[in-house]
């Protein structure tokens, strides 16, 4: 039984696979990530292994705690990942974007992929049919966006994530609104429009902590998967375990 755990930039999410099946999600912040973490080995006795993707301020060694409860798997550059990297820095790709790519591989092969993570970041990836992964694009997320409007100017509030009422805001909230959530539908919209002038067909893969909210406002007919890097890390470390 295994324990994938994602570091993301706002939150952590974790979940318990027994072959690729999930039986458990969690979702907390970093501050009592250890207690959690010990709850869930808990709730779960057969979890003998712990699978780490970080991009958040959580190193290698802040798991070692768990070293003798469980083996701890924290995914690096250094890993053997199921496609080929042609980013021009790969040193400096996300981890969580190579995580990503590589569940994109192993469940939808021998097709084009792109992966869109709504998280802290909007992450856009592409592996192609050959299982080259090109590259993609990083823009601000949801939340990102509401407080940077409110951090960089002296009169905007901060507001909570709330649905647009209309394409053209009639209020300073609604402006806010409109600007943050039609902003960002229309430029996932765009992307993948864009896309299609490159590739005919590609799957596509929405994932991340607003992909639902963000799945029913597009124009492009997408299924969100929540869990899609958590599920993502068990199969890696299926592949993983079969390849290192
Ligand atoms: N309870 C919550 N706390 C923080 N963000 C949340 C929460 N619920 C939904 N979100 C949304 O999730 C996004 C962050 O997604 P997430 O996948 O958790 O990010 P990351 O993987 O970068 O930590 C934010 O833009 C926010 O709108
Ligand atoms: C772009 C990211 C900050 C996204 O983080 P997230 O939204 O998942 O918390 C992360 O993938 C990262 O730190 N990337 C490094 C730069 C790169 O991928 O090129
Ligand atoms: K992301």
């Amino acid at each position: 039984m295994l324990l994938a755990i994602d570091v993301g930039n706002t939150r952590i999410k974790g979940a318990v696979f027994e072959s690729n099946t999930l039986l458990g999600h969690f979702v907390f912040l970093k501050k009592d990530f250890k207690k959690n973490i010990e709850n869930i080995l808990k709730e779960f006795p057969k979890v003998a292994h712990l699978v780490v993707a970080s991009v958040g301020d959580l190193e290698k060694n802040d798991f070692s705690s768990f070293n003798e409860r469980v083996k701890i798997h924290f995914i690096s550059h250094e890993n053997h990942f199921p496609f080929t990297n042609l980013y021009e820095t790969p040193k400096t790709l996300g981890i969580d974007r190579m995580v990503l790519a590589s569940g994109a591989v192993l469940r939808f092969p021998k097709q084009h992929r792109l992966i869109i993570d709504a998280g802290t970041c909007i992450t856009y990836d592409f592996v192609d049919q050959e299982d080259n992964y090109l590259g993609g694009a990083i823009s601000p997320g949801l939340r990102l966006r509401y407080e940077a409007l409110h951090n960089f100017t002296a009169k905007l509030p901060l507001l909570e994530l709330g649905s647009p009422k209309n394409i053209i805001g009639n209020s300073t909230s609604e402006s806010i609104h409109s600007g943050v959530v039609n902003g960002a539908v229309n430029e996932i919209d765009g992307f993948i429009n864009d896309y299609k002038q490159y590739y005919s067909k590609f799957t596509i893969i929405l994932t991340g902590g607003d992909a639902v909210f963000l799945a029913k406002r597009l124009k492009n007919t997408i299924f969100a998967n929540s869990n899609f890097l958590l599920e993502s890390l068990s199969h890696l470390f299926q592949y993983k375990i079969k390849n290192d």
